[in-house]
């Protein structure tokens, strides 16, 4: 590819300044390291060439290993295809080399190009440049040599903190740690890397080789102690993912047998893992995210996104300071609008509580905070709307209200404005109707709560214009949301998907499934939480509203769960109030509430669905299936009518709006790993066993026919269907 090369010049000093170029993040792909290797060679072998200087293009070192490698390699299976940078190109050219070489980082180094830079002899970099290694995010461990030089660098601990956590730090505290050997300005940092690497040369500064240090692993016992406060850690922050295990077994072995050991096992368990479900699925997250930024007929077209300067939120409720939480904390003039001076009073303090929480969660500076809430103003009307660039409305679920505060926004403000609602379940053409800006109206769908979940669900309709689209996809960017932008139906893409989840579950408790037993396999399958306690979590009010909208949307394909009502009857309303399926103790866990036993009983009596009147028998398999497959089948639904512009965008939509594990690829992508068929034949057996709730959808029944991927684009018939 053109622009994509290593180039080398060397000066009269007789410094080799070696140069990576692959825009935009100089990602590590295979002619780049062909060409790392070229260039090192001719440098050794140069006489006019006594040090070398190891730098990026365009202000950022590396972004690491090119991720576009390991989809090749999850595609064919083979792994064949990567090279031996490890011991090749970092430990015998570089690290081990007649002559020395210095790293010059600006900007970011990240994954392999990190562990480029910790095989040459010092580091120089300019201030706030991140340096990381976030391989376990991609299923992956780090595979040119990070598992052992990091550590010898930075110490045991901080290493595996940083490789287990996938956690990047400044390059000051890298300069703290000692990784890091001299700060300077970018002005400065080739002039001042070149000369290091002379003194280095001669003997003036350290030649440092990272693979041989060992004063900063202690001793054997110490070592052991950390890893295996470490593994146990892991084990329960990461129970379904293999490198984190794998990640402490690599580096142990370096600790007892010495790094160069370390980087052999590291590259065998390296290429093991490229080929594990967690990477395949990790990866497609990774790539599938960023496919999200482009959006057919919007961010095609060459519109310019205008700014957004000052925005109106209207309800200050849990959605609405959420929100304006998110807004201000980047910098984003807020008017916060209530009814009343109390409910604005209680909106403004459930802000100031969001940041001053953050803050003391140390995720935010003080004077951060204090900075972000002096981008707040609370009013009671709309004389100050003339000038916001956007409004997002987040009061209550009420069509005749919702139409109301249109009319009056549309007059308040001025006619570039974004006219955004925060509706989850109202049509959108409904929220516009009495207005003339339909061009103008928008969905901005936020997960609770707003300010934490990151994604941002935008919703368009078949009148609102790219330009606001595209104007909302930046916005959402600038307050750190992945926007991914769906079409206009009930329920939008997420909720609508995930509807059949939480049916289903009580479908298998009505079933005579036990409610607990439901929550433990669900965990354990990856969510954070099961069905009953995230409903206990997000209190049985929603679960009522909401059943009662989709009850209507999708007639023939809900379960009506008497259950609900009868948990409220009985004084229960989730963790709201302390009691639901679980007890809420302040402090302690939820712990399962036997007593919820004889209110279940009940209500399987009323819903009289057990066949012959006695329990199912059923397998953990069958029953998380029973409770995904259904999702999946929704899924097809939402993919056949066109909602969503790609298969990935649910499988984003789905990780980031309801934590479905990203290691099984979200979604789409799981089905598509489990096989259409085995979900169609499944659910087509339990529609007949257990009624219509499980009908494959067509979509599905065509594709498992076909023996098609779910994911795989949509035929021609269906993209004239689209709602996008
Ligand atoms: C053997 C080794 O140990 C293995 C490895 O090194 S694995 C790789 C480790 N590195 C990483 O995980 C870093 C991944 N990249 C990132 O986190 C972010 O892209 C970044 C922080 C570098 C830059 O972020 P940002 O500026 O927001 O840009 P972002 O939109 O993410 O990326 C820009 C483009 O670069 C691509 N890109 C980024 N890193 C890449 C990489 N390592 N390989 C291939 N492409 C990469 C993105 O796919 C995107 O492409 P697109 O424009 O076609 O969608």
């Amino acid at each position: 590819m053109a622009g994509v090369n290593v180039t080398m010049e060397v000066g009269n000093d007789a410094v080799a300044v070696i140069t990576i170029c692959n825009p935009p993040v100089n990602a590590l792909a295979i002619p780049i390291i062909a060409g790392l290797k070229e260039k090192f060679d001719e440098a050794m072998r140069r006489d006019d060439v006594k040090a070398i200087v190891l730098t990026g293009k365009g202000g950022r070192f590396s972004g690491g290993f090119d991720i576009n490698v390991f989809e090749t390699v999850h595609k064919t299976g083979d792994v064949s295809v990567m090279p031996d940078v490890s011991v090749e190109l970092v430990v015998n050219t570089m690290e081990d080399a007649k002559k020395p070489a210095v790293a010059a980082i600006q900007g970011l180094a990240l994954g392999g190009g990190l562990e480029l830079t910790m095989g040459c002899h010092a580091r120089i970099s300019t201030p706030k440049a991140q340096l990381g290694l976030p391989e376990l995010t991609l299923g992956v461990i780090p595979g040119f040599g990070g598992t052992q030089r990091l550590p010898r660098l930075v110490g045991l601990s901080k290493a595996i903190e940083m490789m287990l956590l996938s956690k990047p730090i400044m390059s000051e505290e890298g300069k703290k740690l000692g990784l890091i050997d001299a700060i300077v300005s970018s002005e400065e940092l080739l002039r001042v890397s070149r000369q290091w690497a002379l003194d280095i040369a001669e003997r003036r500064k350290p030649w440092m080789r990272s693979l041989h240090m060992t004063e900063k692993l202690g001793s054997l016992s110490e070592a052991r102690e950390i890893l295996k406060v470490a593994r146990q850690q892991a084990k329960q922050t990461a129970p379904n993912m293999p490198q984190h295990q794998a990640c402490l077994d690599v580096i142990e072995e370096g600790v007892i047998h010495g790094g160069y050991n370390g980087v052999l096992k590291e590259a065998k368990i390296f290429k093991e893992l490229v080929l594990s479900d967690t990477s395949r699925g990790l990866v497609h997250v990774f790539f599938a995210q960023r496919a999200t930024s482009k959006v057919p007929n919007v961010t095609d077209l060459g519109l310019k996104p205008r700014p957004v300067k000052k925005v109106a939120v209207i309800g200050g409720g849990l959605m609405g300071s959420g929100i304006a939480t998110s807004l201000i904390l980047s910098n984003i003039f807020v008017l916060l609008k209530e009814v009343n001076s109390e409910y604005l009073l209680r909106g403004i303090k459930l802000i100031e509580e969001n940041v001053r929480g953050l803050v003391a969660r140390r995720k935010l500076a003080k004077d951060k905070a204090d900075k972000a809430l002096s981008m707040l103003k609370g009013v009671l009307d709309y004389s100050e709307f003339k000038d916001v660039d956007m409004v997002i409305e987040a009061v209550i679920e009420s069509i005749p209200l919702k139409q109301k505060i249109f009319i009056e926004v549309e007059k308040a403000c001025p006619p570039h404005c974004i006219l955004a609602t925060n509706t989850s379940t109202i049509d959108l053409n409904k929220v516009g109707e009495k207005t003339s800006s339909q061009d103008r109206i928008i969905g901005a769908h936020f997960f609770s709560p707003a300010h934490v979940m990151p994604l941002l669900e935008i919703v368009r309709t078949e009148k609102t214009s790219a330009q606001i689209i595209l104007d909302l996809m930046t916005v959402g960017k600038i307050i750190k949301k992945v926007p991914v932008v769906v079409g206009n139906c009930t329920g939008f893409a997420v909720n609508r998907t995930f509807f059949p989840y939480t049916q289903a579950a009580h479908m298998l408790l009505h079933l005579g499934v036990d409610v607990f037993r439901i929550d433990r396999l669900i965990s354990s399958f990856g969510l954070p939480m099961g069905p009953f306690q995230l409903q206990d979590l997000a209190g049985y009010g929603v679960f009522l509203a909401v059943g009662k909208e989709f009850a209507n949307a999708f007639p023939g394909r809900t379960f009506l769960s008497p259950l609900v009502e009868l948990l409220v009857k009985s004084g229960r309303n989730g963790k709201n109030n302390g009691k639901g399926y679980y007890l809420y103790d302040k402090g302690s866990k939820p712990k399962p509430d036997p007593s919820i036993v004889p209110i279940i009983e009940e209500s399987r009596q009323i819903a009289n669905i057990l066949p012959a009147g006695k329990p199912i028998s059923v397998t953990d398999q069958e029953i998380v299936e029973m409770i995904l497959f259904p999702v999946v089948n929704e899924a097809c639904r939402v993919l056949e009518e066109g909602v969503v512009v790609r298969a990935s965008d649910l499988d984003i939509a789905s990780v980031l709006g309801m934590s479905f594990p990203s290691y099984r690829g979200g979604i789409v992508f799981w089905a598509d790993t489990v096989g259409p068929k085995h979900i169609y034949a499944s659910l087509k057996k339990w529609s007949e066993l257990y009624g219509s709730f499980f009908t494959p959808s067509k979509f599905l029944e065509e594709r498992a026919m076909k023996g098609l991927l779910l994911s795989a684009p949509a035929s021609p018939s269906s993209a004239s269907r689209s709602r996008l």
